[in-house]
């Protein structure tokens, strides 16, 4: 195809027509045409297609619009023309090819509109140079992905990959799919044959092709894109991967997952074939895991408040399966201790990017009574804390639960006298308000940071405790040194916090007692807690 060549020369053209007219106005015309052109035949030299800036709602910014303009009404004049004459020929505008899969020229919002007939629950949109009607994500309750390819042209294999991903996706969660391009011939045509040729091995590309083509036969591939199709075929990039799990709590953080999941499956389609699953309150975080272990997952990716992390960490501690976090919970104090501050920031977007570079981190984990503790255990004020901090105030007050459950704890505080046994040291009798022994714990977890930020890949526990004190003005000092240690690892001495590291501790309590576990309730007279090192295969991208 030499069709960037036809635009650049026609641009060549236009800019000499543009500096030799003596009019103003027209020699401006000509070179705004010119330059429109000129950029076309940019992004096909360097096969560019996002020069068009389409964005992921397949909207096309105003000042790209103007810059393209010229463009953009001839191929709508061209497409509209070769529209009325497939019209002539074909009496739908749409095609089912085969399970669920259908076929389409650019909609008119009319015929966008006629979808519901069909069914449609998912549209790929394959034009770069079209913005997508206002319809696709508002007026139908339609998901929606642009991948943007120029006209005439073929996917890259990263591009095909994220097709066949999504499309995949999109099937299996019964959703019928329509893929279009401008005119439904080619780009949307390769789509449609190569997932179906990754469906059905057996089958050949010609043999795919004349199927779709006598369902829809102004389709067809040109020669350079039937020879892309056959070289991926051979080369293996068309096929589907074995589905990485993502398994998502619906009603963490005021139901956070509802607002971002379009925008999390499109982007994680780019690497990863998944599979989404959503917890209920019948089905936990855990049996979930176990489904996807049992599956041969080899990759499992958990959406959800720190609470949903555990309990998916939980059935992979011990296996070299990948586990993959996205923060959507109220704190999110496992993105914060392993991503940075900068995923408090832009939480989400930090965490993709983690998971989409494949490297994986082993980090420490521990157990707690039989239970997967990433974060930290603790008694005293933490646990009134996160008490307080239950799922109604957080719907309320988001964050801010946990700095009023906070304040109120502290307030209210009990001295609890404990029996501490750290390794094999002899146990010693330990009076405090507050005890916490952590794994991982961003500086927002204040009372775990006796020893500085905790490193979840030293192999040890850091145990931080606080000596009684009913003088408001001493406990509020004692907050700041433990704001000061895990900011600064200022070490300097205040009596009443007291440190320890250990691979291992054993607390008994007189009586019956509430603990916590990352970030979740518990009681009993007895706590056990063990470092599990290295144990966990956390996605990081280590450059971070
Ligand atoms: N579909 C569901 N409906 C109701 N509760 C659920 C559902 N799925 C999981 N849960 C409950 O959600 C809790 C875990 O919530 P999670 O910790 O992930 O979020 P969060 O409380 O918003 O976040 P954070 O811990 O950061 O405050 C578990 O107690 C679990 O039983």
């Amino acid at each position: 195809m030499y069709v960037e060549y036809i635009y650049g020369l026609i641009s060549l053209i236009l800019f000499a027509a543009a500096s030799t007219v003596s009019n103003l106005f027209l020699s401006a015309l000509l070179a705004w045409v010119g330059v429109s052109l000129f950029l076309v035949f940019i992004a096909y030299l360097t096969k560019q297609p996002k020069i068009f800036r389409k964005r992921a709602d397949g909207s096309i910014p105003t000042l790209m619009r103007v810059l393209f303009y010229p463009f953009m009404l001839g191929v709508q004049i061209y497409n509209r023309i070769e529209k009325s004459k497939d019209a002539k020929r074909e009496h739908h505008f749409v095609h089912h090819i085969r399970d669920n899969i259908y076929l389409a020229s650019r909609l008119s919002t009319e015929e966008a509109l006629s979808l519901e007939e069909y069914d449609i629950g998912a549209v790929l949109d394959v034009t770069c140079e079209f913005d997508a009607l206002d319809w696709s994500s508002h007026y139908l309750d339609i998901d929606y992905l642009n991948i943007p390819i120029l006209d005439h042209q073929s996917p890259s294999p990263e591009q095909l990959r994220q097709a066949l991903n999504w499309m995949d996706l999109k099937l299996h969660q019964n959703k019928p799919v329509l893929v279009h391009c401008a005119l439904g011939r080619g780009r949307s045509l390769f789509c449609v044959a190569a997932y179906i040729l990754a469906k059905y091995p057996d089958l050949s590309p010609r043999e795919v092709l004349e199927s779709i083509t006598d369902i829809r036969s102004q389709a067809g591939l040109n020669k350079s894109q039937l020879k892309k199709l056959i070289t991926y075929r051979d080369k293996g990039d068309i096929k589907l991967f074995n589905p990485t799990w993502l398994i998502a709590n619906p009603v963490s953080g005021k139901g956070k997952w509802k607002q971002h999941k379009q925008e999390i499956e499109n982007v994680l389609g780019e690497k990863f074939n998944l599979n989404v699953v959503e917890t209920s309150p019948d089905t936990s975080a855990q049996e979930l895991a176990e489904q996807a272990v049992e599956a041969g997952a080899k990759i499992i990716i958990a959406g959800g408040g720190d609470g949903t992390l555990a309990e998916v960490a939980s059935v992979l501690t011990g296996t070299d399966i990948k586990f993959g976090i996205i923060p959507l919970g109220t704190a999110n104090a496992l993105a914060h201790s392993l991503f940075g501050v900068e995923s408090k920031v832009i939480p989400i977007q930090t965490a993709l990017d983690h998971i989409l570079s494949e490297h994986t981190q082993a980090i420490d984990t521990a157990i707690c009574n039989n239970k997967t503790m990433l974060l930290v255990t603790a008694v005293g004020i933490e646990e009134q804390m996160i008490k307080r901090a239950d799922r109604e105030t957080k719907n309320q007050l988001g964050q801010f639960a946990y700095l009023h459950g906070f304040w109120q704890a502290l307030h209210e505080e009990e001295p609890m006298q404990l029996l501490v046994q750290f390794d094999d040291e002899p146990a010693k009798v330990i009076e405090t308000t507050s005890l916490v022994i952590a794994n991982a714990a961003p500086l927002t977890t204040l009372l775990a940071q006796g020893n500085g930020e905790p490193d979840y890949k030293d192999g040890l526990l850091n145990i931080t405790w606080l000596t009684p004190t009913d003088n408001p003005v001493e406990k509020v000092y004692d907050i700041a040194s433990l704001l000061a240690a895990g900011f600064a690892e200022d070490d300097s001495v205040n009596e009443a916090i007291n440190t320890a590291k250990a691979k291992k501790i054993h607390i008994k309590a007189e009586h019956e007692i509430g603990y916590v576990v990352d970030g979740e309730t518990y009681a009993c007279d007895t706590i056990k807690t063990s470092i599990r090192p290295a144990s966990l295969n956390v996605l990081i991208d280590l450059k971070y």
